[in-house]
């Protein structure tokens, strides 16, 4: 084992010799920029008359990020009518401004906020530990629900308002009732097919207008990590831990403490600091663009065993139009094996194409085939649901029967498999242990280090650099040691910025789609709030730009509005490979610079004829839909390295 962990010392002393370290002199590291406010906020802020009378309340390293929080409903915004809670509408918004731990009203009015992003539901929190500031914006569903209401309509509803808005946010937070929480987190996990950012939902249980509340800590537990963390996950906060949504269940009807992840440790929890547990953080593995598919199948249902239920109930339980059902089992997944009538009814159920999968009714622990009262129900037909939660086996079922280009057999297959680390991955596509490594095992014993936790925090303190150098100079070898290793590929420097960042900047097309197959995120930014999208455009990479763009990258709100000014000094010069790289990256080509002219008006003002004509043939190839060969992925999926996974992916990267 230790041979193919990171004993290619060559390639890390390749990486770490090389004569001046990678991001001391990357020629994209700059001098800070303010990243406080965009100059078109600056813009309008001069604009604004009050801003010569007021002290500045940002500092050069301020970032701001974005999230969309979306309403539907639930305990956190109820009142009492009639002696019994129910949602109230129109009042959330008003109540949260007069909160000042959940929104600063001077920096909303001193940066103006409201005229940039919308006076009626746009909030700020105050600045973060990390000197960063959440702007959210609170989208209300109208009715608002108690989450027993809601249906799988409403989930659709949720998936499409965050595909519509994907773009525009760093982040979601879901404000939702708890009783039903752990179901829709569960299906926003399938539907969200290539997530590559935070979805977090939350709410409370008690609402948030009483003095004694727990509504305000998580909305502002949730706000935090999903501004902050690119956590490409569908997840629930609550009472200050951040679980995978769906390895959730709800437990207590009258705690705080409501929500529990069995299977599963939490990915974060906000004590003191708020830490994320990366290596279980699931990642897409992908190469592919964020979408969201509605299409659920309702003919589903779960049926939990009992003794002495009656195969006339569990007859009647799987009759058309029923195609799917979670047996709730007991034990590891167990069932009476002397009940042949009981065991005659599944059978006859999954030869008709009814597909049945088996879930424990314990609360924590996998199914097996262990006892031959589990075995029987193999021979029936059912499929085995490891340690997934019923909620989640339920919906994954609705969302994998919806799927029209799958057969019976391919779905059978898929609802055995990890698609979203909903249930534990196979044994045999473990990774090697971190203790396994030698050249952890090297440094380890040079410290006289032992713990697992201490391996742990020099593996985390040392790799993203190792990372970092080795996409400095394309080192391949080095990354797939690193990873063999167990290191997160998605860590930053010291600067926050990522082996993808370098590898985009760098132009090694090959390590960047490595990257992307091993968990990396187009979304991550750098101190300077960069992405790798900005590093790729900036050093002309055109063929990393285009296969970042198929991963789903995009410019910010705030770069696309600049972008009419770079592209008119681009076309001042006369500079067609800049302009054709914006484009390639998502820039409008008519939009206005500063002055109000486009780079068409620009390069016919300063008589450049060709640059028009470039123009002119990129704007037309666009709106004819053939301009970037972005769906052309040929190129990129007959590598052997390449992955792109439809469905599937692992956790840590990895
Ligand atoms: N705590 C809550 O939110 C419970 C409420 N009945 C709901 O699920 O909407």
């Amino acid at each position: 084992m230790a041979d193919s962990s990171f004993n290619n010392l060559t390639s890390l002393a390749r990486a770490l010799s090389q004569p001046k370290l990678d991001l001391l002199d990357s020629p994209d590291v700059g001098p800070p920029r303010n990243t406080a406010l965009h100059p078109a906020r600056r813009r309008k802020l001069s604009s604004c008359n009050s801003i010569e009378t007021i002290e500045p309340l940002t500092s050069p390293t301020t970032a701001e990020a974005r999230v969309l929080v979306i309403n539907t409903g639930g305990t956190i915004g109820m009142t009492l009518h009639d002696n019994v809670l129910a949602p109230k509408a129109n009042a959330f918004v008003k109540s949260l401004r007069k909160l000042p731990i959940l929104h600063d009203e001077m920096y909303a009015q001193q940066t103006c906020m409201y005229e940039y992003y919308g006076s009626e539901n746009s909030l700020v929190l105050p600045l973060s530990k990390d000197s960063k500031r959440i702007i959210y914006n609170i989208l209300e569903y109208s009715p608002l629900l108690d989450s027993s209401n809601m249906t799988t309509d409403d989930w659709g509803r949720i998936g499409k308002d965050i595909e519509k808005n994907y773009e525009s946010y760093d982040g979601f937070v879901i404000l939702h009732g708890t009783d039903t929480m752990a179901y829709t987190a569960s299906a926003l996990s399938f539907m969200c097919e290539h997530l590559g950012k935070p979805i977090i939902l939350t709410g409370s249980q008690v609402p948030i207008y009483e003095m004694r509340n727990d509504g305000r800590d998580n909305l502002l537990g949730a706000l935090l990590i999903a501004g902050q963390f690119v956590i490409p996950e569908v997840c629930l906060y609550f009472y200050n831990k951040l679980y995978r949504g769906n390895r959730v269940t709800k437990v207590d009807a009258g705690s705080f403490n409501a929500f529990s992840s069995p299977n599963l440790a939490p990915l974060a929890t906000a004590e003191v600091d708020i830490t994320i547990n990366w290596d279980t953080v699931w990642r897409a593995n992908t190469t592919a663009k964020f979408q969201v598919s509605t299409e659920l199948n309702r003919n589903v249902g779960l049926l939990r065993l009992f003794p002495g239920i009656t195969s006339a109930t569990v007859r009647a339980f799987l009759q058309p139009p029923m195609q799917g059902v979670v047996l709730e089992t007991y034990g590891s997944g167990n069932a009476p094996d002397n009940r042949p009538d009981l065991l005659e009814e599944l059978k006859k159920a999954t030869d008709s194409g009814v597909i049945i999968v088996n879930c424990t009714q314990c609360l924590r622990g996998t199914v097996s085939a262990s006892y031959a009262t589990g075995k029987v129900l193999m021979d029936a037909g059912l499929i085995a649901g490891g340690d997934m939660t019923p909620e989640a086996a339920l919906s994954k079922l609705s969302y994998l029967l919806a799927k029209t280009e799958l057969d019976l057999d391919a779905k059978k297959k898929m609802m055995g498999q990890n698609l979203r680390g909903e249930m534990k991955a196979d044994i045999a596509g473990a990774k090697l242990a971190l203790s396994d490594s030698r050249f952890i095992q090297v440094i380890a014993k040079s410290l006289s280090i032992s713990c697992k936790e201490e391996l742990e925090a020099i593996r985390d303190a040392l790799t993203p650099s190792l990372a970092c150098a080795a996409a400095k100079i394309g080192d391949m070898e080095a990354l797939e040691a690193l990873n063999d290793m167990g290191s997160n590929l998605c860590l930053g420097d010291y600067d926050g910025r990522t082996p993808l960042h370098i590898a985009a900047s760098e132009g090694h097309l090959k390590l960047v789609q490595y990257l992307l197959g091993h968990g990396a995120s187009v979304y991550a930014k750098d101190r300077y709030s960069d992405t790798p999208l900005c590093n790729a455009v900036r050093f002309r990479h055109k063929e990393v730009v285009k296969l970042l763009r198929k991963t789903g990258a995009h410019f910010s709100r705030d770069e696309l509005e600049e972008a009419g000014t770079e592209l008119c000094s681009l076309a001042a010069i006369g500079d067609l490979e800049g302009l054709e790289i914006w484009s390639l990256a998502g820039a409008n080509l008519n939009k206005p610079g500063y002055d109000g002219q486009n780079a068409i008006q620009v390069a016919r003002a300063v008589g450049k004829k060709e640059v028009v004509a470039f123009l002119v043939q990129l704007m037309s190839n666009k709106s004819k839909g053939v301009f970037d060969e972005l769906n052309e992925c040929d190129e990129y999926d007959d590598d052997e390295n390449s992955e792109v996974i439809e469905f599937t992916a692992s956790p840590g990267g990895r």
